[in-house]
């Protein structure tokens, strides 16, 4: 892998990922997630900290009026059922239809059968973006050797980057591993991102919830898919140390990374997040 040179060269990536997020804050995207039971209400509050306006609507009858009003879609696998099935794929055949982004979290994809065939089936409906971790994007592509366990990785995201330029290629869309260097490509680029503390792994659904906020950031620069991913993990990793310097454990650094989030200013945009092209 090509090394990490570009860590230092944040001015750029800063200026951009300030941008970003003002554009977040300015313009509150409404944010549609259909998304599990564990991770409602860390994804609610980072999206509403970030600046964006969540909506967890997953009814059905409400999805055709609802997702055309919504400026982007996080579909998140988590506590999978039959029924929500249908609207999950509902969902992303409207976002298509009035061109809106949608995003995908494979949770715990390759645990079992009805989870991998449910999450291939709405990989074939074209997200966006899909963001999981090193476990999971091994497993959607069948390159697990260590079989998913449950939810939480057990490999590196850096093991995974193959299997994720190789699914970025065959469903044509980013993928982003989440790790203590979240990767991110579109099958040919690749983006590092080093924000970010290994304690944010001890608190459930960081990771779904930085989906959503990446759902939220391409919403406001679609025609930059790539960069919003890696610009939405940077900034959510960078709420993460801010928040780590004040936190005692899980519990108090998930409040403290929701109160850096809606905290982050200039400065520490524009210092402190790390993106590279590898
Ligand atoms: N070792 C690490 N060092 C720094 N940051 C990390 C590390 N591991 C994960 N993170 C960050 O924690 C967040 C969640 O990533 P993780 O890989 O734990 O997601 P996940 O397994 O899908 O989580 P969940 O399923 O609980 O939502 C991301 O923002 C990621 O960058
Ligand atoms: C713990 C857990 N189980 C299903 S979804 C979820 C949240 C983290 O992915
Ligand atoms: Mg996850």
């Amino acid at each position: 892998m090509a090394s990490f040179r570009e860590f230092s060269r944040t001015e750029s990536w800063g200026s951009e990922a300030w941008k970003a997020l003002c554009k977040v804050r300015e313009t509150t995207p409404l944010v549609q997630c259909i998304t599990n039971f564990v991770s409602m209400d860390i994804m609610a509050n980072s999206l509403l900290a970030a600046g964006a306006s969540p909506a967890m609507v997953h009814a059905i009858e409400e999805i055709l009026e609802f997702t055309s009003l919504s400026s982007a879609l996080c579909i998140n696998i988590g506590t999978l059922s039959p029924d929500w099935i249908f609207s999950m794929k509902a969902a992303a055949i409207r976002a298509n239809e009035c061109q809106k982004p949608w995003v995908l979290d494979p949770v715990g994809v390759g645990a079992t059968r009805f989870r991998t065939e449910k999450c291939i089936e709405l990989i074939n409906l074209k997200p966006c973006v899909i963001r999981g971790n090193a476990s999971e994007i091994m497993a959607v592509v069948g390159a697990s050797i260590a079989p998913t366990k449950g939810v939480d990785s057990t490999r590196s995201s850096t093991d995974a980057l193959e299997a994720a330029k190789e699914l970025a290629r065959a469903a044509q869309t980013v993928v982003a591993v989440s790790g203590a260097v979240d990767l991110v490509t579109d099958g040919k680029r690749v983006l590092g991102v080093s924000n970010g503390v290994a304690l944010m792994q001890r608190i459930t659904a960081t990771g779904c919830a930085v989906t959503a906020l990446i759902a939220a950031f391409v919403s406001v620069n679609p025609n930059r898919v790539l960069e919003s991913t890696a610009i939405a993990l940077a900034l959510f990793g960078l709420a993460g140390e801010l928040g780590a310097e004040k936190a005692s454990g899980p519990a108090s650094l998930r409040m403290h990374l929701i109160d850096a989030l809606h905290m982050l200013d200039e400065a520490s945009v524009m210092n402190r997040v790390r993106i590279a092209q590898l």
